[in-house]
């Protein structure tokens, strides 16, 4: 990209700070000490807050200004700093209902979030609550036609913390350890970076979060060596980058010494949080699954029907794949893939735990997803060598697509960690099978999540599915909370979108004419979203962009993007807005950034 003009102008912003009020009746030293004790009050209480603010690269800063103008996306940009104020629960409906699963969870909720405010939390989500009695105002059943199934339960928050008058015991940790905890989980120790001195077992100690800066050779790290003690003074390391990045307050269940020398287990129990929300890790499984909300949606936008092959091609770890099986009561066939190994074991551990039988996991690369011929030829030859084990409900992938299963196959085609295959198709050598016969006996190295076989698909026969799911790997800046963001570029952006393009084309291909597909990204990014509608419906006339049931999300954006190079990208145009469906992270909805297109596939001879 050439550096040096720039198409967008540039916006500073600044962060107001509230200097204490003072009164004309005052007396002078009487005011000297007022202010002193209340600058000490107000820049303590400014320390020891959450106040975070996420910084962009600046290109990318100019981009998204282009696109939302200023104001709002400065909205969107502090909407992605805090979690969403509710949890959203899918509840299996092949095994209960959402009644019986609030019944089951009002115990639990109510202990847990008990005296919270939630008047705030209230205005949020009005729009989706059912007008419920005020004995189970924590927990409600979504009041969106056809989404029954899903229940929302309170949390709150911001919530101001009392850390004390004088500078407390502290603990800070990774990252992306405070995005978890502001989600609701515990400190566990891996998350832990540094700790202050003569921390025992039941201190309390107020947490902090180290977020990544950028290092004079334009690296980003947190720079912080596991371990560092704390003073609690500004010798600290990243001290004054800390202020207003404090997420709460809890009790040490390890000292100091315990927390560095142990690998696992409960760092820190969170006492009080800047945002409370329950976790239902462990909670009702089988039964229910925590799901954002508008990823329920575009499963539901898909439609499937009982007795359709679905292709969900990016799959991992199968929330909606569960989702769309579940909705097609389990009946048809789901084919669920993802390139990782790991990932598609954890596709098969959700579809047995929410006992679904119709769906059916394997490792594949979706730019790969559509079969070649010399794939048929190479699948006969394996066919008869090495494939122990074919589906054989699967006929079409049976014949085109055989699977193997022996497991030093799988573990020679594992990617090479650069998302490319190692000599896929080739037989392994003698070193990889002493390699194999090693793991045999060693167990699968922590690499591999219990060294489960998967299977292994060559790809699909063009037209060979009703209905495909493309929830494409995405920049994903629409997740929240998220305190970082200095790592994305426009270069990194583009990447994703040229990606996302490579494997909308094979979704093309393999859906039938008279089919659907249904595009989603978890990103506020244009040129993944709305410049891949643009791509498709320019591409393949005999795509149109189809209405969406249910449609909660806001309109696309209409428009386009020069770039100084020369790159262009076009969004949508007036007509197309209303047919997508854009959640923005800083709409009352209170939702995780996220978008979804729904394709109707024509005649594919036009
Ligand atoms: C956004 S996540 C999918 C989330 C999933 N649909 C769900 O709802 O649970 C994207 C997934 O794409 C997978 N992925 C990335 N590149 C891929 C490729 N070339 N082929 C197949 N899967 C890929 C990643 O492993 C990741 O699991």
């Amino acid at each position: 990209m050439k550096k040096g003009r720039d198409l967008f102008f540039f916006t500073t912003c600044r962060t107001l700070h509230k200097t204490p009020n003072s009164s004309n009746s005052i007396t002078a030293t009487a005011f000297h000490e007022t202010m002193q004790s209340s600058d000490h009050n107000s820049s303590h209480s400014q320390r020891y807050s959450f106040n975070p603010t996420l910084n962009w690269n600046p290109q990318l800063h100019n981009y998204f200004i282009n696109a939302y103008g200023s104001d709002h996306f400065s909205r969107i940009s502090s909407a992605l700093t805090r979690p969403s104020r509710y949890s959203c629960i899918r509840v299996n409906t092949l095994c209960s209902t959402s009644d019986a699963v609030i019944e089951k969870l009002r115990s639990t909720v109510k202990e847990k979030l008990n005296g919270s405010d939630c008047e705030d939390v209230d205005d949020a989500v009005n729009p989706l609550k059912e007008d419920l009695d005020s004995d189970s105002s924590l927990l409600f059943k979504c009041k969106i036609p056809g989404l029954d199934y899903v229940v929302f339960v309170w949390g709150s928050g911001p919530h101001h913390v009392d850390y004390g008058n004088v500078a407390p015991k502290e603990v800070i940790v990774s990252r992306k350890c405070a995005e978890a905890v502001l989600r609701g989980a515990q400190v566990y120790v891996p998350g832990i970076m540094a700790c202050s001195a003569h921390v025992e077992k039941g201190d309390t100690v107020a947490v902090s979060v180290a977020i990544e800066q950028q290092g004079s050779d334009g690296g980003w790290s947190s720079g912080m060596t596991r371990g560092i003690v704390l003073q609690g003074s500004e010798t600290d390391p990243y001290y004054l980058e800390r202020n207003g990045l404090y997420i709460g307050q809890g009790t040490a269940m390890l000292s100091r010494a315990g927390m560095f020398r142990v690998t696992e287990g409960l760092g820190v129990d969170m006492k009080d949080r800047v945002y409370e929300l329950h976790s239902f890790h462990n909670v009702l499984e089988g039964e229910i699954f925590l799901q954002n909300l508008p990823s329920i949606i575009a499963a539901h936008a898909l439609d499937p029907q009982m007795g359709e092959r679905i292709l969900d091609m990016c799959a991992a770890p199968g929330g909606k794949t569960t989702a769309i099986a579940i909705l097609m009561k389990d009946k048809g066939e789901v084919i669920a893939t993802d390139r990782s190994h790991n990932k598609v074991l954890d596709i098969e551990k959700l579809a047995a735990e929410l006992g679904l039988s119709c769906i059916k996991a394997f490792k594949l690369d979706a730019l790969k997803s559509v079969s070649q011929r010399n794939d048929i030829d190479t699948c006969h030859n394996n066919a008869t060598n090495d494939v122990k084990n074919q589906v054989s409900s699967n006929l079409q992938v049976e014949r085109m697509s055989p699977l193997v299963t022996e497991s030093f196959k799988t573990e020679t085609l594992e990617e090479n960690g650069k998302g490319e295959k190692a000599r896929e198709g080739a037989y392994p050598s003698k070193a990889e099978i002493r390699k194999s016969m090693r793991r045999a006996r060693n167990g699968p190295g922590r690499n591999q999540s219990g060294g489960g076989r998967v299977d292994i698909s060559k790809g699909f026969e063009p037209d060979s599915f009703d209905r495909v799911l493309l929830d494409a790997p995405c920049s994903a800046l629409g997740l929240r909370p998220r305190l970082f963001a200095g790592e994305d570029t426009i270069e990194s952006l583009r990447s994703h979108a040229k990606y996302q393009r490579r494997m909308f084309d094979q979704a093309v291909q393999l859906v039938r004419p008279g089919g659907v597909i249904v595009y989603s990204t978890c990103t506020i990014n244009p040129g993944e979203n709305e410049a891949l509608v643009r791509y498709a419906l320019d591409k393949y006339k005999y795509l149109s962009l189809a209405p969406q049931h249910p449609k909660i999300g806001g309109p696309g954006l209409v428009g386009s993007c020069e770039f100084p190079d020369g790159y262009a990208e076009e969004w949508l145009r007036p007509g197309e807005e209303d047919l997508v469906q854009r959640f923005d992270p800083s709409s009352p909805l209170d939702t995780i950034g996220f978008f979804i297109a729904k394709f109707a596939v024509g005649s594919k001879d036009t």
